[in-house]
C-alpha cells in the first residue's frame, strides 16, 4: 500500500541556507508518528513542504502516493495541517470559518461533520462567536477544525499544545486519538516530549535538517540507556566509578539498561563500602533520550 507521506531525498533551501538536507522518511497509513528537533531543526519547513506551501529544492514529497508539486490538489486535498501560528480573520465567526474552509475544498454540504467538530472539540457553544472573541486556547480549537473540515486521511499537528491549558490539552489528544483510531494517520511536532511519547508509535529526531533518529518509542528508549538508577548516599564520590551523575539535588543518577543490573550495581556500591540511604527507579523517559541523541549526532 501507497505511505501516507514519502519523502525521498527532500532538500529545502532559502538562498544560502539549506532547511532540509536531504530527507527520507516513509509514514505508514495509520500510524500516530512524532517528529522532534530543537527550534530551528526544520520541523515546520518540512510541514510546509507536505502541505504545498512550499516547493522541495530537490528531492520528492509526497501524500497519499500524490507528488506535492506534479499532484498538487490531489495531495492538498489528502492532508489537514494545523499549523502552528494562530491567524484568522476576527470578523467571522466559527461556523463561517468553517464554511469559508469547506468552500475552498468544494464541500457545499458539510454541516453534519461541521456539526460534529464543533461538538467533538467543544466548540459547540461557541459556533456564533466571532473569532476575535475566543481566547487562545479556543482559537486553536477553531484551527483544528478547520484543518480537519474535509476530512483529510492525513492529519498534521505543529505544536498545537503551545500555551494550551492541560484540560484543553487533554481534550485535543482524546479527539485526536480517536481520528487515529479510526484509521487517520497523525503526524505531530511537539516541544513537549513527555506528550510525543505517550501518543506516538513511531519518532524522528531531526537537528539541522537532517535525521538523527528514527525508530518505535519503545526501542528509542531502550536503545539509550533511558533507565536510570537515582540513589542517596553517605559517600556520593564511589558512584563516579560507575558512571554515575551526581546532581546538586544531592541524589547520584546511575544508567543502566536491563533491571537485573541493579543488583550488580547495589554490590558494587556495597564492595566500595558505600551505604544507600534511598533508592528509586528513574523509568525511561524521552526527554533524556532527545538530550542525548542531540549531543551526540
Ligand atoms: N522563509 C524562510 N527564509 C529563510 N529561512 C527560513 C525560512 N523559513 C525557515 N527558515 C529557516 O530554516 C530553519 C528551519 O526552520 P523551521 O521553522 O523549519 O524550524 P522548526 O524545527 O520548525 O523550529 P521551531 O521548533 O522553532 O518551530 C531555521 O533556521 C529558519 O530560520
Amino acid at each position: 500500500m501507497t505511505a501516507a507521506i514519502a519523502l525521498q531525498g527532500a532538500v529545502k533551501r532559502f538562498g544560502d541556507f539549506t532547511a532540509l538536507a536531504g530527507v527520507d522518511l516513509s509514514i505508514e497509513r495509520g500510524e500516530f508518528f512524532g517528529l522532534l528537533g530543537p527550534n530551528g531543526a526544520g520541523k515546520t519547513t518540512l510541514i510546509s513542504l507536505l502541505a504545498g506551501l512550499a516547493r522541495p529544492s530537490a528531492g520528492s514529497v509526497r501524500v497519499m502516493g500524490f507528488d506535492v508539486v506534479r499532484d498538487y490538489r490531489q495531495a492538498r486535498r489528502a492532508i489537514g495541517v494545523v499549523p502552528q501560528e494562530l491567524v484568522f480573520d476576527p470578523f467571522f465567526t466559527v461556523r463561517e470559518i468553517l464554511r469559508i474552509q469547506s468552500g475552498y475544498f468544494g464541500l457545499t454540504r458539510n454541516e453534519a461533520w461541521i456539526e460534529e467538530l464543533l461538538h467533538g472539540l467543544g466548540l459547540a457553544d461557541k459556533a456564533e462567536a466571532n473569532m476575535r472573541t475566543l481566547s487562545g486556547g479556543m482559537k486553536r480549537r477553531v484551527l483544528v477544525a478547520q484543518a480537519l473540515v474535509h476530512r483529510p486521511p492525513v492529519i498534521v499537528l505543529d505544536e498545537p499544545t503551545a500555551g494550551v491549558d492541560v484540560e484543553l490539552r487533554h481534550g485535543l489528544w482524546q479527539f485526536i486519538q480517536k481520528l487515529n483510531d479510526q484509521g487517520h494517520t497523525i503526524l505531530l511536532t511537539t516541544h513537549y516530549l513527555e506528550e510525543a511519547e505517550s501518543l506516538c508509535h513511531r519518532i524522528a529526531m531531526l537537528k539541522a535538517g537532517r535525521i538523527v533518529a528514527l525508530d518505535t518509542t519503545e526501542r528509542l528508549l531502550a536503545r539509550f540507556h533511558a533507565h536510570e538508577l537515582e540513589v542517596r548516599l553517605d559517600r556520593p564520590e564511589v558512584t563516579l566509578t560507575l558512571g554515575g551523575v551526581a546532581g546538586e539535588d544531592g541524589w547520584v543518577r546511575i544508567p543502566f539498561e536491563r533491571y537485573a543490573d541493579i543488583e550488580l550495581i547495589l554490590r558494587r556500591l556495597r564492595e566500595a563500602g558505600a551505604e544507600v540511604r534511598e533508592l528509586r527507579v528513574g523509568e525511561p523517559d524521552l526527554e533524556r533520550v532527545f538530550v542525548e541523541v542531540m549531543r551526540s549526532a
